[in-house]
């Protein structure tokens, strides 16, 4: 059996759960249960604390586990990214009161509350900064106003917490993150059962960013119109009844697709339409 680590709290959790059952995984019905043997497709989904799932991963007790690659990152855990997700993209930034610093390399001196020490104090390291670093479990953007630190570090994804806290962010992102697939570094990448789990979670993915494309054109218009719509290989072309024109079918990405369909209707393509892909393997 394939032994997955998955959020079990916060940001990624959810999420995760939904991309496994779209990708055809029996999840959990309640938060209580921490772990599910799906014995159908043969995986043990374990539910763990985000922060400890590189630990466990790393370890080799699990073969593969989801998590943020700013936790991976923080662990300094013995794991590596196999995949990306898409989801809880997020960047890591510094933040303070305006007129603090101009940048971070007037943090020396300064304390810099956060949850991400591990990324914080490589960071500071390498750029030769001396600031203290305070941990906190979670709330950070308080701790400039009840005095706890000058400087914090933290999660950013629309900046209200840090406007909601009088606070900016200071510098270039240290890292952006998203959830990611990680294994034991090393581990060998020719394992059927990680390669069949990364090869649905790939499917939802290009389903959840894809559309499937038909519309009927003119045949002298073929060209123009499968240069709109390439497809991934090769869109399909099919003779239609009606003498001089075919049917065309492709897919598309998502968010292209109200403006291929202008620019096809431009071109003479009619009866276009887009249909949601469920499922898919390339
Ligand atoms: N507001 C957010 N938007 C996008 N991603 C986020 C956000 N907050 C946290 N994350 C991501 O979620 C992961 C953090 O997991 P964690 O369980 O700490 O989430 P959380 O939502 O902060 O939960 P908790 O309530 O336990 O603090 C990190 O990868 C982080 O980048
Ligand atoms: O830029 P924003 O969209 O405001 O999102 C970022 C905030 O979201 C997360 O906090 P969370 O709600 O998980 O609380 P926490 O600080 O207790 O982890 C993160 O730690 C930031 O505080
Ligand atoms: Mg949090």
């Amino acid at each position: 059996m394939l032994r997955i680590a998955v959020p079990n709290k916060g940001s990624l959790s959810g999420p995760a759960s939904a991309m496994l059952h779209e990708a055809g995984y029996q999840q959990r019905k309640e938060s209580k249960e921490l772990v599910l043997v799906d014995p159908v497709n043969e995986v043990e989904f374990f539910y763990l604390r985000p922060r400890d799932i590189a630990i466990y991963v790393s370890s080799g007790k699990l073969d593969i586990g989801i998590t943020g690659r700013d936790l991976l990152l923080d662990s300094g855990a013995n794991a590596e990214e196999i995949l990306q997700l898409g989801f809880a993209r997020s960047t890591f930034r510094y933040a303070t009161r305006p007129g603090t610093a101009a940048g971070p390399a007037d943090f020396g001196g300064m304390t810099i509350a956060t949850s991400y020490e591990g990324i914080v104090a490589k960071h500071l390291a390498d750029q030769g900064i001396d600031a203290s670093v305070v941990h906190l479990d979670g709330a950070v953007e308080t701790a400039v106003e009840l005095g706890v630190a000058q400087v914090i570090a933290d999660v950013v994804e629309t900046g209200t917490s840090l406007r909601n806290a009088g606070l900016e962010v200071i510098g270039e992102p240290i890292l952006t993150s998203e959830a990611v697939v990680i294994r034991r570094t090393g581990a060998p990448d020719d394992d059927p059962k990680v390669q069949q789990f990364l090869r649905r979670l790939q499917g939802v993915l290009v389903a959840r960013s894809y559309v499937m494309m038909d519309y009927d054109c003119r045949v002298e218009h073929l060209e123009r119109a499968v240069s709109l719509t390439p497809g991934l290989e090769s869109p399909t072309v099919s003779p239609l009844h009606h003498e001089g024109w075919v049917a065309v079918r492709a897919m598309v990405p998502a968010r292209e697709a109200q403006r291929i369909m202008d620019d096809l209707y431009a071109l003479g393509a009619r009866a276009i339409l887009t249909t949601e892909i469920h499922a898919c393997r390339l």
